[in-house]
């Protein structure tokens, strides 16, 4: 599913209503329409509702929810907030239906503990006062409408495209934006329900079709960020080949695993062999063996010249020996030791097959950014920031990573010609083609160490399994993410959360996929 700015929302409607045909008062019925069977979806008795809609074409969609709720026994309080001499053309003639069904309530001549009354004794708000065509500072009387609601209202409250306040592109709230129980949006969501701080505020997110053209119908309009969809690559996820035999399944290799973070490593060996991989080996130094080796037990371990810590120069042999690998993931528990340069510089060489850098790789990476020009352009390179990594790569702090999330992932894509995976509450991928896609399976579950390292261990499994790159990291990102939502949010162990991969996994195989 593509997700649009407000300007692509735009251009796909006026291409519906200036070349299909399709009047824009139609959109507008099928808007309200469309939100009015969720609305009783989720209260099939009919209920006491105030309807709240603004001057532009989102309040023009209020007025059809409060002529159908109204015509299906709902108690309707309508409320224009903003002067009825704006009404846009389509808002108009559903603002003048409902005159005639109902006494509509003007903000701007009653007073506010009027507003404030009715909005205590109903049991459903629906806001349309302000959707994508919102911007810039929030102005009253919406600012404290909107603020009285979030402070007073017990209601369940539903928003009409956007919450008031929450900007479309960018997901800004300036000072306040409106917290909803649901978001009912047309036709394709919007950047600003999975962007910061807005996502807060949208509650449970519903996607309805109303007849516009639909997004990447015309090449022309054709938006270049989708959500993280099965649909776009459950055809790599096909049963186990019969003759398949270890090497069929790609042999990872995994760096890092410094004194005291080795369990780093054992998780990310555990999670690629979890995934399917048939050969796993792990590298650490010399002095990490045993340790190493009293841990893991199907894991390989390839024992690297240096005694604490890793030996930046990679003899010739050593170099021989990397081209046995399908993908390399070099980072987790890596730490940071004398001669770290060199040896990064000598990784993004000798590596030819996909290297995904992680972890402390990310931070010498931050501090050397020149290092990227060592790596081949034609080698795929997948970085996988979490936000505190992503401020010290931009040298930005993270809360303008928090900010700017989709904009600083690209940034990054484009300065290293690499994938970009922005971890945290919707993890953005960014391609360095200006492609991104936005995974929405997560949970706070896997907000606890460990489970990056499960994320480059699953991402470096499906790149040895062959899979294309562009769609092997959206699996990872997407399974990773489920796996979260299958265990206990407070409890689980990366265990609890690597005994979900079967199942989540059999889930998104097409079905009838037997192997072969
Ligand atoms: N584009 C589409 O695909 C469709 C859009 N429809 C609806 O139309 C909406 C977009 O309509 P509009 O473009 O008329 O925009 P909106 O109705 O979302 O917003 C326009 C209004 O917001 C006010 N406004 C803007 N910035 C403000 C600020 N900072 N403080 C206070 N007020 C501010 C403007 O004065 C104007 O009255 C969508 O959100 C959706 O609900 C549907 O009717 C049908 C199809
Ligand atoms: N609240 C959350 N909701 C969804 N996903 C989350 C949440 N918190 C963390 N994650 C995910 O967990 C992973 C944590 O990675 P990272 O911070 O690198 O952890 P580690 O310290 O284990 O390496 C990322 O994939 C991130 O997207
Ligand atoms: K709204």
């Amino acid at each position: 599913m593509y997700l649009v700015t407000a300007q692509e929302m735009r251009d796909l409607e006026s291409y519906t209503i200036n070349q299909l045909g399709i009047p824009g008062h139609v959109l507008m019925e099928s808007a309200g329409r469309a939100v009015v069977d969720q609305i009783v979806k989720r209260f099939p008795n009919p209920k006491r509702v105030v309807v709240l809609a603004g001057t532009g074409n989102n309040g023009g969609d209020g007025f059809v929810v409060a002529r159908w709720l109204a015509f299906r026994g709902w108690e309707v309080d309508l409320w224009l907030i903003g002067s009825a001499v704006k009404l846009t053309s389509d808002a108009k003639l559903y603002y003048h239906a409902c005159e005639q069904l109902l006494s509509i309530h003007h903000a701007e001549k009653e007073s506010e503990a009027s507003l404030q009354a009715h909005l205590m004794m109903c049991d459903v708000i629906v806001d349309a006062m302000l959707g994508i065509g919102y911007s810039g500072m929030l102005r009253e009387p919406f600012t404290s409408i909107v603020q009285w609601i979030n402070q007073h209202a017990e209601s369940y409250i539903f928003a009409v495209d956007m919450p008031t306040g929450v900007e479309a592109d960018k997901g800004h709230v300036f000072p306040v934006a409106l917290r909803v129980d649901e978001t009912i949006t047309f036709n394709c969501p919007k950047w600003g329900h999975y962007l910061l701080p807005g996502s807060k505020y949208c509650g449970k997110l519903k996607v309805v079709d109303i007849g516009i053209t639909p997004a990447g119908h015309t090449k022309a309009l054709t938006p270049n960020a989708r959500l993280n969809d099965p649909n776009d690559w459950n055809m790599y996820l096909g049963g186990r080949k019969q003759w398949a035999h270890k090497g069929t399944y790609g042999h990872v290799l995994i760096i890092g695993g410094a004194k005291g973070t080795l369990g780093a490593v054992a998780m990310a060996g555990e999670a690629a062999y979890r995934m399917g991989s048939g050969l796993v080996t792990l590298t650490v130094p010399e002095s990490q063996h045993e340790a190493l080796a009293a841990k893991v037990t199907q894991e390989m371990i390839w024992s690297w010249p240096g005694k604490d810590h890793f030996l930046p120069e990679i003899a010739e042999e050593l170099k021989t020996a990397f081209q046995r690998y399908d993908a390399v993931v070099c980072g987790p528990g890596l730490g940071r030791f004398p001669g770290e340069v060199r040896f990064i510089k000598e990784i993004l060489q000798t590596v030819k097959r996909p290297l995904v850098l992680d972890a402390d790789a990310l931070n010498i990476l931050a501090e050397h950014p020149h290092l990227m020009q060592f790596r081949a352009n034609d080698c795929p390179t997948i970085l996988t920031p979490h936000p505190g990594e992503m401020a010290r790569l931009l040298r930005i702090t993270t809360e303008e990573v928090e900010r700017k999330r989709a904009a600083v992932a690209l940034q990054l894509a484009y300065q290293t010609r690499s994938v970009v995976i922005l971890k945290g509450r919707y993890t953005i991928i960014a391609f360095p083609d200006g492609k991104r896609v936005v995974n929405t399976t997560g949970s706070p579950a896997l907000a606890k160490a460990g489970s990056g390292d499960i994320l480059s261990g699953i991402i470096g499994s499906l790149l040895a399994q062959e899979i294309p790159v562009e769609s092997a990291i959206q699996i990872a990102v997407y399974i990773h993410g489920r796996l979260g939502e299958e265990v206990d949010a407070h409890s689980a162990l990366y265990r609890d959360l690597l005994d979900h991969i079967a199942s989540i996994r059999q889930l998104l195989e097409p079905t009838n996929s037997p192997g072969n």
